[in-house]
């Protein structure tokens, strides 16, 4: 039991218990073009199809009511353990019951390509493996007999419209319609009922004998597969993984498996279609408990998936960057030459934000958000993030592709005509555009990036123009961006700290050993942590346009493991990424954020950002570790 599965149980224990499991107490699976969330008792409390942002036929976790899948054991809600089958983003759940064992699989289906594919202007070249657009849920009785339960309740559309069921007259498997068509089809070899608008099935299985179902979206009129095939299946998909991670350049050290974790985390959460990659599964989960800072997280932020690559170099990933090179390079970008700061998985750019009052909300927590009004904003910091990207592939690929270069220009343009305004920052605030140090940081790494660029394409002039810039850039943080301690602050306007001023030191901006840079890591360690994690800045102090206080920012812990490693204060790095560690859900997974005083996980999950960090501060400690060694 880890220290937050011993905290959550606790609290159980103290509280009135919640009808919604704890954040961290759910598994994730993903097929790269949909994931699931499984609650401890078995149930789909969560999934969209065909694709990530597609409305959930499964939505409990943002209501009791909107949707539920469960396959498990009758009357017990409480599994015996839950693991991943190793190296894979396949579950395994096991059940003790009175009367005996049963073990349950749990896979969303990736496995050898068939038939032709769909092209779109965002279609890269067809995979050798991709999702099958299928579910599937095998059992066995490992021992004595266990009496096996399957109840199947969609709400589509986010549980607004329930299913009509009707049994399918060609096959055995039922098929839902929805407004007459149908649009998802169970099959299973236990005996099914129609019960309203839910499928029920119960049957008892002897040692040895197995079950399973498999629930099917991709071709409605299609007679999902079979036993022998399902069970197959599973096993394909787990080879599909292994297969994957076997790519990654993953050091033998203790942390191995969160390293492993997190890199099937962030390859789960890409879109195989296109490559880009969702910054969270949810959308919705309260960073603050009942309040209203409940975000629609299942798009590409141009920021987030720029570090995801980051990361992925740091295991030697090299496929996915190329693919989301092909992604930057497709997307249109505004009247103006500039990216957006996020897209729509599929590149499309306009994301709408609606609020869905009929839902409860996870734990009350409203409203519930559907889109992202934060995809027009202007946030100064993308242009770095994009340039530091194309720069970090070019090095490792060892070319610059043609159909970048002019992304690089008129990057480094946008960045040349913004820097010198306000915007909504790194955390898109809400409130009142700023002077943020750390936007502007990221605009002189791109300008940086973007001459180091120009000088590998032999356009000097272009090479000079920008360094230039990149000077006058830093040379204005440094006579504004300071405090009068030394230290960085968040905005021209304030004194207050920002966790997004370690991107100083993880961007290069200034030499580790700069007093400065120093001060800033010490300030935010000291000043800007709750229990010793870190908060992205305090919302007393800050107008980000919310109400309420959030919990700790995990990406931001991370990244002070990070710095506090680039500083050179490797054993303070080393003890804060243990206790970062043993934060992490029994699974392996974080959520953003951490409320440190309740010792449980807030906001959309699981979360690229936290993941992405994890690798980059572990990569960064085990590299010094090496080096010391040296
Ligand atoms: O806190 C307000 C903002 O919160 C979300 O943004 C956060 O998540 C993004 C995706 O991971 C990340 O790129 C950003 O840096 C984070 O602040 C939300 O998406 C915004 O709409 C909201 O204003």
């Amino acid at each position: 039991m880890t220290a937050i599965d011993a905290r959550i149980t606790a609290e159980a224990t103290t509280t009135v218990p919640s009808p919604f499991p704890p954040i961290a107490q759910y598994a994730f699976l993903s097929d790269c073009h949909t994931g699931a969330l499984i609650a401890p008792d078995g149930s789909v409390d969560w999934l969209c199809v065909p694709a990530f942002d597609s409305p959930s036929v499964f939505g409990s976790l943002l209501d009791r009511e909107a949707g539920m899948f469960r396959f498990g054991p009758y009357s017990i809600a409480h599994p015996t353990a839950r693991v991943y089958r190793p190296g894979t983003n396949v579950l395994e759940t096991t059940w003790r019951t009175t009367s005996g064992w049963l073990l349950v699989t749990d896979a969303l289906i990736v496995g050898p390509r068939e038939g032709a594919c769909v092209v779109t202007p965002h279609t890269r070249p067809p995979a050798d493996n991709d999702a099958a657009h299928l579910l599937v849920r095998t059992a066995v009785c490992l021992n004595g007999q266990v009496e096996l339960e399957l109840v199947c309740e969609p709400g589509f559309d986010y549980g607004r419209t329930p299913a009509a069921w009707a049994l399918a007259a060609d096959d055995p498997c039922v098929a839902a319609t929805v407004n007459g068509e149908p649009n998802l089809r169970l099959g299973s070899d236990l005996p099914l009922g129609i019960e309203g608008t839910r499928i029920r099935g119960r049957h008892v299985l002897h040692a040895g004998e197995r079950a399973y179902c498999v629930l099917s979206w991709a071709d409605p009129s299609a007679t999902p597969p079979g036993s022998a095939q399902a069970h197959a299946m599973i096993e394909a998909t787990t080879e599909y993984w292994r297969t994957w991670l076997a790519g990654a350049r993953i050091p033998d050290h203790r942390w191995r498996d969160p390293l492993q974790r997190s890199a099937l985390v962030i390859k789960g959460l890409t879109y195989m279609p296109t490559g880009a990659t969702v910054a969270a599964l949810t959308t919705s989960l309260p960073e603050t408990p009942g309040g209203e800072r409940n975000w629609d997280y299942r798009y590409t932020w141009m920021r987030d998936t720029t570090f995801t690559l980051k990361a992925l170099h740091w295991l030697n990933l090299e496929w996915e960057a190329e693919e989301f090179m092909q992604f930057v390079a497709d997307v249109e970008p505004t009247e103006d030459g500039s990216l957006q700061i996020m897209y729509g998985i599929d590149g499309r750019r306009d994301l709408p934000e609606s609020t869905r009052d009929d839902l409860s909300g996870y734990e009350g927590a409203h409203p519930v958000r559907v889109g992202n009004a934060a995809f027009d904003q202007r946030q100064n910091d993308v242009y770095g993030a994009v340039l530091a990207s194309i720069l970090l592939h070019t090095r490792h690929s060892r070319r610059l592709p043609r159909r970048l270069w002019p992304i690089v220009v008129s990057q480094a343009e946008c960045a040349t005509n913004v820097w010198q305004q306000p915007d909504q920052g790194i955390w898109e605030a809400r409130g009142e555009p700023q002077h943020y140090v750390s936007s502007k940081l990221m605009c002189w790494v791109a300008l940086d990036r973007a001459a180091t660029l120009a000088g590998i394409r032999g356009d000097n002039t272009r090479a000079e123009t920008w360094r230039d810039t990149a000077e006058q850039i830093r040379a204005d943080i440094l006579a504004h961006g300071v405090t009068e301690r030394g230290v960085l602050r968040q905005h021209y306007g304030t004194d207050s700290l920002d966790a997004s001023t370690l991107l100083a030191v993880l961007f290069g901006f200034l030499p580790p050993d700069d007093e400065r840079l120093r001060n800033t890591v010490e300030a935010i360690a000291d000043d800007l942590t709750e229990h010793g994690y870190v908060l992205r800045y305090r919302t007393d102090q800050t107008d980000d346009g919310m109400s309420g206080k959030e919990g700790t920012f995990l990406i931001c812990s991370f990244w002070l493991v990070s710095a506090l490693a680039a500083v050179g204060q490797l054993d303070r790095a080393r003890d804060m990424m243990e206790r970062l560690l043993t934060i992490a859900s029994p699974l392996g997974l974080y959520a953003e954020e951490f409320d440190a005083e309740a010792g449980r996980h807030l906001g959309n999950f699981p979360q690229a950002f936290s993941h992405l960090a994890l690798i980059e501060a572990a990569g960064r400690i085990i590299l010094a570790e090496v080096l010391q060694e040296l």
